[in-house]
């Protein structure tokens, strides 16, 4: 099945809201008019920016009438209340995002994220209508010690659990190895391609339905930048990227795009 590849720049705590709108434009200019010209005649990726909270609003603005999506970096499960620094589904929706990336590992490093937390922000995005882009993903040492198919087994279930073959249409996962997140050491295309084709396998065990394996996109992150994109694109089970530092640079993040194109 083919599915359409997505490119998502997660900005981190990276741009105010006027420095954001002027990587949107920046972005424009390098993707041209109504952003086609980097795509014509090739299959167009979807292409996602997601801002700190601050910043959504003068970025929805910035990328209307474009190609741009933008999606928030973090979403609380409970519609409103006593949940300090948290923001909400329907905050973000007002915000107009369509997209919120959930359980990075900086958030599970720094924040005490969890596997149940991170179900629970997933159900939040769901029920909001947004389309949920969920971060797994093993640390160095889990790697060094065999163990990254339990560890992603382990939060994919956990992340997934309750979730029907319907919902599935709205998630997205994100293969992110730790020990690649802003080090500058990716993956190799053949490491990613695995656990790829793992979490695809994954997926076939636990949705009987076979079109949820079939059609869910799964995007690789950790250090992906614009030399290395089009190898790891090209591998089967990779569907784009959750890309941080080169996204914040406008002519590599369009590269990286282009090479999507051309997958
Ligand atoms: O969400 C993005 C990832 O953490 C990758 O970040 P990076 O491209 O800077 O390594």
């Amino acid at each position: 099945m083919a599915r359409q590849i997505l490119i998502a720049g997660n900005w981190k705590m990276n741009k105010g809201a006027a420095d954001g709108a002027q990587l949107i434009k920046d972005l424009k200019a390098q993707f041209g008019s109504g952003c086609s010209c980097c795509c014509s005649g090739a299959k167009k990726p979807e292409v996602l920016v997601c801002p700190t909270f601050t910043t959504l609003s003068a970025v929805v603005a910035e990328a209307q009438g474009s190609c741009l999506l933008v999606g928030a970096q973090n979403i609380h499960w409970a519609d409103q209340g006593a949940f300090t620094g948290e923001i909400s589904g329907a905050m973000l929706k007002e915000c107009g995002v369509t997209h919120v990336i959930i359980g990075h590992s900086e958030r599970r490093q720094y924040f005490g994220e969890t596997d149940a937390t991170v179900n629970q922000r997933l159900k939040a995005a769901l029920k909001n209508g947004l389309t949920a882009v969920v971060c797994v993903g093993e640390t160095l040492a889990e790697r060094e010690a065999g163990t990254t198919n339990v560890v992603v087994e382990r939060q994919v279930r956990g992340a997934l659990a309750d979730i029907s073959a319907d919902d599935m249409k709205k998630v997205v996962i994100a293969y992110e190895p730790v020990w690649a997140i802003g080090t500058g050491k990716v993956a190799s295309d053949e490491q990613a391609q695995e656990v790829h084709a793992f979490i695809r396998g994954l997926l076939k065990v636990m949705f009987s339905c076979p079109c949820v394996a079939d059609s869910t996109r799964i995007l690789y992150g950790g250090s992906m930048n614009a030399a290395n994109a089009a190898g790891l694109l090209a591998q089967p089970d990779i569907d784009g990227g959750l890309i941080g530092g080169a996204s914040l640079k406008p002519a590599d993040f369009a590269t990286i795009v282009k090479a999507a194109a051309q997958a």
